[in-house]
């Protein structure tokens, strides 16, 4: 049983979507302390809108969700999508790690030598520590994702938000993020937007299938039948030396209003 405390964030009863179009309904969904959730679903599903929401940046239609801050630490470190990120801002490696401290910055406007510290320590970490002067528009994809993965992890979050990390490209970096994953799930919650099954089955603890609404697994092993009852239909591609099983787009036809 999970101890009332050990709540992070709710959210209770959320309809929400952009405008008039409703995205998601009726979900409701706790994080947890030591939670590593999987979100799975079609594409047009609403992974990112939960994502958006959970993450503050869209406010629900209807219901609530509910933030639990413990101590002074910050609550949500967020790695964006690929396609989220503007290239030619010009700012360097290390600016972009410590802005993930934005809302610690010193009165003057300045980083402190700790902050500066632990910005370096991540950045050798994983390996980037060489690229910090460097503009972001100079870096390949994976060590893109490698520095947006320090400024989530700088302000050392209660609960570490990833939509699609494996979108970035790099497969020497992919075995090492998800090692580093499982040794970060230590000491905070993650929440992990992923299309490839073989990767949400291997490292996280239960999925979310996110189709219109959102039926959470208590575990993190999902039969094709259960992917077919909630209408997450799947499809098995090769890429690389492992098939992957990946998630089909949805058609029209498929589109449901059912709580899952
Ligand atoms: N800013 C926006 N304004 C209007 N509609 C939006 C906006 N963002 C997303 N949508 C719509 O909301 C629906 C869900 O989109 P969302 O990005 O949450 O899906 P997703 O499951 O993350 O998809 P994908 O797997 O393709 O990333 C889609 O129909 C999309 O077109």
């Amino acid at each position: 049983m999970t101890n009332p405390t050990d709540k992070l964030i709710e959210l209770v009863n959320v309809t929400a979507g952009y405008g008039k179009n409703i995205v998601l309904r009726n979900v409701n969904l706790t994080i947890n302390t030591n939670d590593f959730i999987g979100i799975i679903g079609p594409n047009g599903g609403g992974k990112t809108t939960l994502i958006k929401l959970l993450i503050g940046q869209l406010k629900p239609f209807t219901g609530e969700v509910i933030y639990h801050t413990k101590g002074n630490g910050s609550l949500i470190g967020y790695l964006p999508q690929a396609s989220q990120i503007d290239k030619n801002f010009p700012i360097s490696v290390r600016e972009v790690v410590l802005s993930g401290l934005l809302e610690k910055k010193g009165i003057f406007g300045g980083y402190s030598r700790q902050q500066k510290s632990v910005a370096l320590d991540l950045m050798k970490q994983v390996g980037i520590a060489n690229l910090q002067n460097k503009s972001i528009g100079q870096l390949s994809g994976g060590q893109l994702q490698r520095a947006l993965l320090c400024r989530a992890l700088i302000s050392d979050p209660q609960v570490l938000i990833l939509d699609e990390p494996n979108t970035y490209v790099d497969s020497n970096f992919e075995g090492e993020l998800y090692e580093m994953l499982r040794k970060l799930n230590e000491r905070m919650a993650i929440v992990m937007v992923s299309h490839d099954l073989g990767t949400i089955t291997s490292y996280v603890k239960t999925i979310a299938c996110v189709n219109g609404t959102l039926f959470y697994h208590q575990s993190n092993q999902i039969t094709n039948e259960q992917l077919a009852a909630y209408n997450c239909p799947i499809q098995i591609i090769a890429h690389g030396p492992v098939p992957h099983t990946v998630l089909l787009d949805h058609g029209k036809e498929n589109q449901h209003n059912h709580n899952h």
